[in-house]
């Protein structure tokens, strides 16, 4: 049910892109679904530069012949299409429960458009109960820990941080060589102040609060799709 959900809004995010346009390409398994519906069109005579949020998407895309491009020779995009943990009515959300958030942010950021992809699970009232990624560098990773914990007592918020390991234990690493804590936060009352504010603490490179990045997101429910924002 949920992958056929994710490909109902995949397809139809693919169906927005028009000729000539420059895309940010997510990463996830729903944006996995975008670029190969993206992929078809292609095939089929579309013409499209794309960027990668992750090496996994670098793959995908070259496998399913999509012209890609860097930031660097392409550093502004038409549209981005990207997946979310978590996304609430004011197009704010959570990324990074696949560890891209980094460049996930970068590319969004370099974007006129970033539409959102999702089942309709990830629609919340409240952004917090999906643990909050946080990417550090891993020089100093306890004492920024720490300043991260110190923030939070601040902002009156509290929860347990996992650093983010792999299956036979060692610690996850971004495609940009870094480490994850997962904020276990279960509820985010000021996204906006705390998503400021963890930018200012040294150690931390990037948090998966997107706030201000979604312009539209196309959410796919058991009734059918829903649409927030502009599409
Ligand atoms: O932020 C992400 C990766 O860093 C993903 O977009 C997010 O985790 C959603 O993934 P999925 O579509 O597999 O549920």
């Amino acid at each position: 049910m949920s992958d056929n959900l994710k490909r109902d809004a995949a397809e139809k995010a693919a169906a927005l892109v028009s000729d000539g346009m420059r895309l940010g390409l997510g990463t996830g398994s729903t944006a996995a679904y975008f670029v190969a519906a993206l992929g078809a069109r292609v095939r089929g005579g579309l013409s499209v530069v794309g960027v990668p949020t992750s090496e996994a998407t670098l793959d995908q895309a070259r496998r399913e012949g999509i012209p890609l491009t860097t930031l660097d020779e392409t550093p502004e995009l038409d549209l981005t299409v990207d997946g979310a943990d978590e996304i609430d009515d004011d197009l704010r959300l959570i990324k990074g429960g696949g560890g891209a958030l980094l460049r996930e942010k970068i590319v969004a950021s370099s974007s006129r458009r970033m539409i959102v992809i999702a089942d309709g699970t990830k629609r919340v009232s409240r952004l917090g109960r999906f643990p909050l990624p946080i990417e550090v560098v891993p020089f100093g990773l306890r004492a920024t820990q720490i300043a991260i914990e110190k923030l939070l007592e601040t902002l009156e918020m509290s929860g347990e941080m996992h650093l983010r390991r792999m299956a036979d234990g060692t610690p996850y690493i971004t495609d940009g060589g870094h480490f994850i804590l997962d904020a276990h936060l279960g509820r985010i009352d000021k996204p906006n102040v705390l998503a400021s504010t963890l930018n200012n603490i040294p150690g931390v490179v990037e948090h998966g609060l997107f706030i201000g990045l979604a312009t539209g997101a196309i959410l796919a429910t058991g009734q059918g799709l829903v649409e927030l924002g502009q599409i």
